[in-house]
């Protein structure tokens, strides 16, 4: 029997439902634990291969081809929206996005503008080819959530305890605001136009949202989250919302407006499950560093995360965050087998 895209395993599961097997995809499949994506990447920088659509399409569909995930993850990172409306920044290897000239003042604001199709021709021209070419497997857009931008804008590069974002949160709390509403309104303009070039999922990602307390999540962050969520509702995709260490933010992400919340190895899923609540799917939550681990005991932990998903209306697998750069890519190529041959309840 042929399996459509609407009744993929991936998109049954983030409704809620179950399908014949778990479906599994990785966060950072695409990308540096891949020898193949390392020869295309050769000489070209990481923020450039963005903006090519030959590339972007490529990489996209080698995890695709190897693993036989359930779903793709469009090539591309959370800044490059911000790049694509003129926001001078890079992305460092070994580091992450840094950025020209930090954004700590009121009338720096004005650069973060509307995102127009124009911006990234070269990214929806991408989404457009890759749905032609996945099928049956869909494809998800992704954006990085207000905060996680915010953090990046604000100490200019990464960040471990984000002190200069926070102090803007706790001392200008007009120009906090303001500044997440910028970005929260890019993050839903480039969310709304990959789904529109044909995207079938969107996920959202709070990487760094675990360094805030519930309180300070709910009054100074998830308002603009729920605004790039809300954004994208008439769409009708399903919305998959994720953070690092944000055990004690699950039930919250969720009430952001997620269909489906990601969670990472440090909660059990079946508890993830009580925290969230009813009516929404979980994706999780295999630690990363597992895959480094004999085969047997790969395939014992992703067993007790697919037995403790059985709490959830929905469950698709993944890892607790990105696939780490040397992971072994034949050892997810077995844990993908694995999944798929694991019966269902
Ligand atoms: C926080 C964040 C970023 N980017 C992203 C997040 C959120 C997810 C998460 O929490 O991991 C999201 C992202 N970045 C990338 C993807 C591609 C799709 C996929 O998941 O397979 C996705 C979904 C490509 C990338 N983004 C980056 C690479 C590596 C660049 C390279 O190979 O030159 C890739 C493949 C660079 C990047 N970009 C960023 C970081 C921290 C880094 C790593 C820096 C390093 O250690 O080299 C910012």
């Amino acid at each position: 029997m042929t399996t459509t895209l609407i009744d993929s395993p991936f998109l049954r599961a983030a409704r809620g439902e179950q399908p014949d097997h778990t479906p599994v995809w990785f966060m950072r499949q695409a990308g540096r634990s891949l020898p193949e994506y390392l020869a295309l990447r050769e000489g070209v920088p990481m923020l450039e291969s963005c903006f090519r659509t030959d590339m972007v399409v490529e990489i996209t569909l080698q995890p695709v081809r190897r693993y036989g995930v359930d779903a793709a993850i469009f090539f591309s990172d959370i800044v490059v929206p911000l790049k694509a409306i003129g926001v001078d920044l890079d992305i460092v290897p070994g580091t992450g996005p840094v950025v020209a000239e930090p954004v700590r003042r009121p009338e720096q604001l004005a650069q973060l503008r509307d995102v127009e199709p124009d911006d990234v021709t070269a990214v929806t021209d991408a989404v457009t080819a890759l749905v032609g070419e996945l099928g049956s497997t869909p494809l998800i857009g992704f954006a990085g959530a207000p905060f996680t931008l915010a953090s990046y804008l604000i100490e200019g590069g990464p960040s471990r305890d984000h002190r200069l974002t926070k102090q803007m949160m706790y001392a200008e709390p007009q120009l906090w605001h303001a500044l997440l509403g910028r970005i929260a309104a890019i993050a839903g303009q480039f969310l709304r136009l990959q789904v529109e070039a044909g995207a079938s999922a969107v996920q959202l990602f709070d990487s760094w949202a675990g360094a805030l307390s519930l309180a300070d999540y709910e009054r100074y962050v998830r308002p603009h989250s729920a605004a790039v969520l809300e954004s994208v509702a008439d769409l009708g995709v399903p919305r998959i919302h994720f953070g690092v260490g944000t055990g004690e933010l699950l039930g919250s992400m969720g009430e952001a407006g997620a269909d489906v919340v990601g969670v990472d190895w440090r909660v059990p899923l079946d508890e993830a499950v009580r925290r969230v609540g009813p009516g929404r799917s979980v994706q999780g939550n295999l630690d990363p560093t597992v895959v480094f681990a004999p085969t047997e005991v790969v395939h014992a932990e992703a067993a007790r995360v697919i037995e403790a998903g059985r709490a959830a209306q929905g469950h698709i697998f993944n890892l607790g965050h990105g696939v780490l750069p040397a992971t072994d890519p034949d050892a997810l190529a077995r844990l993908v087998d694995f999944v798929h041959a694991y019966p269902s309840a």
